[in-house]
């Protein structure tokens, strides 16, 4: 896509993802960009995300003609150019005033996936107008009240999302200090709620039309099992992704259960402290799963040469979080746009220069840990 040639280093745009965080820490409020950097607990996991990258050297080849690098990615019938996508980030209002439409414009003009957050602060269908026919995926939250969350679904269905993703590792909140001191929660301060108060089934709930309250009585699920799961599967003919998978064994249980795709995530450190690093658990899944069904990757992704770490460990492509959304807050579209060619472009790079001409080389790489 023509995006990525189009980066210009005069303009003073920060590159490195040290450079995007401290210019994001000064445009966001203390609140906002706390919620946004922390981690849970004593941030074991955080900090392991990004340091078990270095556990892994690429071990590359030479000579194998590596001009015209092709790093486009079929999943589910679709072809996208990269295999970069926008991981689900609540509540993008906190970052810019116009929070996921910049986002995902930004997603659009590189044709990766958007992924949209259940407590979005816009709604599926004012996404879907903003973007017209992009490729959008829909990432769901369970609801207590089970019809609202079907009724979701069917919204993006109808507006053309082309995947489910149900994240699995937030059926309660994570213990998230930095909040706790700056009593910040942008889900009371109404930043979440575009699907909800455009949903007539969730809205019939509400007995005092009291959104936000209905919304807390509502996204925490701890009964969230492979029932429900099953019961998903009955209302959706998309392809179903579960994201927060981190344990072979449950790889396994998505598979066998006619799960479509996983994400391995441990949520970028911010629901149990002290799991296992996100890159550490991909290679055991990848394994389990032996190509039965994609698995994607997020949780540490802060390079281009991440990216190939992650695919060379078997990922079918990558999700972004935090560099996302700081260049968001720094930049809105264009800044998102900026952080996107960057991670593109340094992708290339490190995949040419390992000697991989195309994804479908990729299983010829070796990482030594
Ligand atoms: C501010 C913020 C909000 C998030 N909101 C959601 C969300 O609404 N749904 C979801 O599935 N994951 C959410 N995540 C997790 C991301 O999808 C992703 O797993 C994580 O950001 C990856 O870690 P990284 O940003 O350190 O690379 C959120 C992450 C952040 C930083
Ligand atoms: O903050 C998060 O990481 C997140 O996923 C979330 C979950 C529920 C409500 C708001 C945000």
């Amino acid at each position: 896509m023509a995006k990525v040639e189009n980066i210009s280093f005069a303009e003073n745009f920060p590159i490195s993802f040290k450079e995007l965080e401290e210019e994001a820490e000064k445009v966001m409020g203390a609140g906002g960009f706390g919620y946004v950097q922390s981690g849970a607990g004593g941030e074991e996991t955080l900090k392991k995300n990004i340091e078990s990258f270095a556990k892994y050297s690429i071990v590359p080849r030479m000579l194998r003609d590596v001009s015209v690098p092709d790093i486009s990615v079929n999943l589910f019938g679709k072809t996208y150019p990269y295999p970069v996508f926008l991981a689900p980030i609540g509540m993008q209002r906190l970052e810019h005033s116009e929070g996921e439409l910049a986002s995902a414009r930004a997603a659009a003009s590189f044709g990766i996936p958007f992924i949209q957050s259940t407590v979005s602060s816009y709604s599926i269908e004012e996404i879907a107008n903003a973007t017209g026919t992009s490729p959008k995926w829909f990432q769901l939250y369970w609801s207590n009240y089970e019809d609202a969350a079907f009724s979701m679904v069917r919204r993006a269905e109808e507006s053309g999302y082309e995947a489910i993703v149900l994240t699995v590792d937030t059926v309660m909140m994570g213990w998230r200090e930095a909040d706790l001191r700056n009593n910040f929660s942008p889900l009371k301060l109404g930043y979440g709620k575009a699907n909800y108060e455009s949903d007539p089934v969730f809205m019939a709930t509400l007995h005092d039309g009291d959104v936000v309250q209905g919304i807390l009585d509502n996204i925490h699920h701890p009964t969230l099992s492979w029932e429900h799961i099953a019961r998903l599967k009955e209302k959706t003919n998309l392809p179903i992704l579960l994201k927060g998978i981190l344990h072979p064994e449950d790889a396994r249980l998505a598979v066998e259960k006619g799960i479509d795709g996983i994400i391995v995530s441990n949520h970028g450190g911010r629901q149990l402290d002290g799991v296992i690093a996100a890159i550490d658990a991909l290679g055991p899944v990848v394994k389990e799963v032996k190509g039965r069904i994609p698995v994607l990757f997020d949780s540490g992704i802060r390079r281009g040469s991440d990216v190939v770490k992650a695919l060379a460990l078997g990922a079918d492509a990558v999700c972004l979080g935090r560099p996302y959304v700081y260049g968001l807050a720094i930049g809105g579209q264009n800044g998102v746009e900026k952080v996107l060619a960057n991670f593109i472009e340094e992708t290339k790079v490190s995949l040419s220069l390992a000697g991989v001409g195309s994804l479908k080389e990729m299983a010829s790489l070796k990482l030594l840990r």
